[in-house]
């Protein structure tokens, strides 16, 4: 990237050539499709792996989201190895194979791309968190897009109504447009009534950790999740966080969110998914700014997590003995 800070990292002008290098050399099992645009009109994308990638199939279907947070870095690189491993590995690897063979996996390597660019375009780093969409009434700029999901949006002390705080929830539910359109993709996967996607990953730095439903309540089962729910989450997460070595808990234990995307993933559309927040563990590690001599050893560390996802992907509730 030009003037970054660590040219190491990907920007999105990097991040759409690398888009445009997999699908031509993977055509067969990859496409991408722009999904809709961010605040400041730049390309929000969908990549598809699958066989057959220009065929909706009746496969179980995977979400990975990247980004929302723009100084998260980290999670752009995250997407561009699952992109790579998923594609060279097809035809190579057993395992991969028969996954994409038997799945239509949705990769959206950078759902905050203006604030992505913000973070790094001006030599240092911004640490800049939300979008770039600005505030009426308010000199401040920018949502935070995990506080603008339309789940209990603002319901409990989880997010800010101040413009100015980093967890600014929006005017309303999904006010952000970059909220909106991943809402809609989301939305677009109901096919006959019934969402295809049955499990996802929103991507995150840092703290090494696998979060799971609910973020706005200390409760695991509550309306909205039942107790075979809950331990279908806890289950697989824990499975998940044995292969990245990130420690797995509720969201909530972390601390109250409400707005986030994995609320209403879950609790909108049913959808199993678990945050990743990735490295470092701590500050002292490098924070949101690692350096990027370790992006590939911090990606590669979550292949065998995210198959084991993938694995998964056609019964979730097959992890706690549940029929399909
Ligand atoms: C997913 C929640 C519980 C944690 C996340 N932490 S982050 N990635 O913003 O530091 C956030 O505050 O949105
Ligand atoms: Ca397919
Ligand atoms: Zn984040």
């Amino acid at each position: 990237a030009l003037a970054s800070p660590d040219p190491g990292y990907t920007d999105h002008a990097e991040l759409l050539d690398i888009v445009e290098e997999v699908v031509t050399e993977h055509s067969g099992i990859a496409r991408s499709t722009v999904i809709g645009t961010s605040y400041e009109g730049r390309d929000i994308v969908a990549v598809k792996i699958s066989d057959n990638a220009a065929t909706d199939e009746d496969q179980p279907e995977v979400l990975f989201v990247h980004a929302q947070h723009a100084r998260e870095h980290l999670t752009v690189e995250m997407a561009v190895h699952l992109m790579h491993m998923l594609t060279d590995g097809y035809g190579e690897d057993a395992r991969i194979t028969e996954l994409v063979d038997s799945r239509e996996i949705w990769i959206l390597p950078n759902v905050n791309p203006d604030g992505s660019e913000y973070d790094m375009a001006g030599g240092t780093w911004r640490n800049w968190r939300k979008n770039r969409q600005p505030n009426a009434g308010s000199r401040s700029v920018g949502t935070d897009l995990n506080r603008n999901w339309d789940y209990r949006w603002g319901c409990c002390n989880g997010s800010s109504g101040s413009p100015s705080s980093a967890t600014y929830r929006g005017s309303a539910p999904e006010s952000a447009p970059e909220v909106r359109v991943i809402a809609d993709f989301v939305r677009s996967r109901v096919v006959g009534g019934e969402q295809q996607i049955t499990s996802a990953v929103d991507f995150h730095t840092y703290s090494e950790l696998v979060l799971w439903p609910f973020g706005y309540t200390y409760g695991e089962v509550v309306p909205g999740m039942t107790r075979e729910e809950y331990d279908t989450h806890e289950a697989l997460g824990t499975y998940i966080a044995q292969a990245n070595g990130y420690t797995p808990q509720q969201s909530s234990d972390l601390y109250i969110t409400d707005g986030s995307i994995g609320d209403w993933l879950w609790g909108d559309q049913r959808i199993v998914n678990f945050t990743f927040e990735m490295y470092p563990r701590n500050a002292r590690q490098g924070g949101f700014y690692p350096p990027s001599s370790v992006i590939e050893r911090e990606t590669a560390r979550n292949e065998e997590a995210v198959l084991r996802l993938l694995d998964y992907a056609d019964c979730p509730y097959r992890i706690v003995g549940a029929q399909a």
